[in-house]
């Protein structure tokens, strides 16, 4: 394990447009024009990962399946795909994007027996998020309670997940800074690594999230604190270097 965190800048997609939601909440959109311009941005400023959601697809409003194809198919840098893979034909088309990694929410508390399958075939392509609020589990784009959080985490841990992207809802999108306190509780819960997410709104996050890689925190995602500028990739990939 590295122990330099990873930067993963957010492409969250919706009716085509990139855009930021507020504690993940359907309407509360604010967009942020081409999800294609904003990865290639991300991209020539030196990201290494890009984790794009299709939020259609997570909310059951739709999908943008087509536009998140182009923007893995564009890219050269790795991709994690995230929204609405629920089962073989979503998971196959999105493996089939040549995406480094999928992230499942939903289905890991609805078909806890599918799950367990898609791990034990496809391994550390396989992501679980774990999106919170408190320590009750959401899914279906968050509006549902899907279980509690350790309970499925020590699931998810015995069938041989590889990762963990956990979220804390009541901060996504807020700016509001990361949930340190979940993530040294969830690290301490598990061995397998940890994406975090949500929340960071300035440099002092992302370093204070980094004094977390040695409990087990791998990366870190980054949304509207790069679209509202509160400071550049660059500088950012700088700091955790
Ligand atoms: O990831 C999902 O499947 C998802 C489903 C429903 C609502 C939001 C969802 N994801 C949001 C994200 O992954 C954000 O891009 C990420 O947490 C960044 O948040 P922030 O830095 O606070 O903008």
């Amino acid at each position: 394990m590295s122990n330099r965190l990873e930067l993963l800048p957010a492409v969250d997609v919706r009716d085509g447009q990139a855009v930021r939601l507020v504690k993940g909440a359907s309407g509360s959109e604010t967009s942020f024009g081409e999800p294609l311009a904003a990865a290639l941005a991300w991209q020539s400023a030196g990201a290494e990962w890009l984790h794009l959601v299709d939020l259609d697809a997570a909310f059951g409003t739709g999908d943008n399946r087509a536009l998140v194809r182009e923007v893995t198919e564009r890219l050269d840098i790795k991709v994690e795909l995230s929204g609405g893979i629920r089962d073989d034909a979503t998971l196959a088309a999105a493996l089939a994007t040549g995406c480094r990694r999928v992230n499942l929410g939903t289905a890991a508390l609805e078909t806890p027996e599918w799950v367990a399958k898609v791990i034990a075939e496809h391994g550390d392509k396989i992501a679980v998020g774990l999106d919170v609020v408190g320590t009750t589990l959401k899914g279906r784009g968050w509006t549902k309670d899907g279980g509690d959080l350790y309970e499925v985490l020590a699931r998810l841990d015995a069938e041989g997940c590889a990762r963990y992207v956990v979220t804390d809802v009541n901060r996504d999108g807020t700016l509001t800074g990361p949930n340190l306190q979940l993530l040294r509780d969830v690290c301490a819960a598990t061995d397998r690594p940890v994406v975090a997410s949500g929340g960071v709104s300035s440099l002092a996050d992302l370093l204070a999230i980094a004094t977390l890689v040695p409990e087990g925190v791998e990366g870190a995602i980054v949304g509207k604190a790069l679209y509202e500028q509160k400071f550049t990739l660059e500088e950012a990939l700088e700091a955790v270097s």
